[in-house]
């Protein structure tokens, strides 16, 4: 959706691009690469939300930015018995995440920021997901699958990782990684139409 944006995407994940599809919302996508460390003693409700908006200044201050548009950035953790869980770096990391998230609730939180040259406002989904018990042999295929990869807390809900989840509360998109509801809301705020403002989805 390159023709006339009406948004820059700051994201690289094809999952952002293709929710922010579903609301029929022109926009281009620019990358920002933000050192995701996070801070001594930060919130996991800070951290997230601090590298949305970290991750959408990025590009409003890059020159590649067309000067009228606005920036959308989000980021998602994975947050289990007050652990902060990012994307595993490696398949030994995937395993204890699945591990720990096994037979367990926990809360997917996904912060989204929108900002111009005037204001910035940011949006938080926080959602429980309930996993049922892992088996060694679950986890095992599931690494094998390359799914956990680029993941936070190393499962995918909308792939194969839905046949661990027993129960979700909140906001599905926003466990995808954008909360479809709040990112409507913040749209409206900036002008941004959606196919909705706009009488007809795009074909
Ligand atoms: C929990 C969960 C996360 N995820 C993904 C969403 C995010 O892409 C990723 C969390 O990593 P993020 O750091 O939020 O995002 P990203 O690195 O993929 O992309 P960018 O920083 O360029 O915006 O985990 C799923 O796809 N499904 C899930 O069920």
């Amino acid at each position: 959706m390159n023709t006339n944006p009406d948004l820059i995407l700051a994201s690289a994940s094809p999952r952002r691009s293709e929710l922010l599809r579903q609301l029929g919302v022109r926009f281009r996508v620019l990358t920002a690469d933000i050192d995701e460390t996070p801070e001594l003693n930060e919130k996991p409700e800070q951290y997230v939300q601090r590298l949305a908006r970290e991750k959408a200044q990025t590009i409003l201050r890059s020159a590649q930015r067309p000067a009228h548009l606005a920036v959308l950035g989000a980021d998602t953790i994975v947050v289990c018995d007050g652990q902060l869980l990012g994307k595993p770096a490696d398949a030994d990391q995937a395993a204890a995440m699945l591990s720990q998230l096994s037979a367990h609730t926990h809360r997917v939180l996904t912060a989204v920021c929108v900002c111009n040259d005037e204001k910035l406002q940011i949006r938080l989904s926080d959602t429980e997901v309930t996993f049922r018990a892992l088996s060694a042999h679950d986890t095992d295929c599931y690494i094998r699958s390359g799914e956990p990869f680029g993941k936070a807390g190393a499962y995918a809900v909308q792939g194969l990782g839905a046949a661990f989840v027993t129960g979700i509360s909140g906001s599905y998109s926003g466990v995808v990684g954008l909360p479809l509801f709040e990112t409507a809301q913040l749209l409206k705020e900036f002008d941004v139409p959606t196919a909705l403002d706009r009488g007809c989805p795009d074909e």
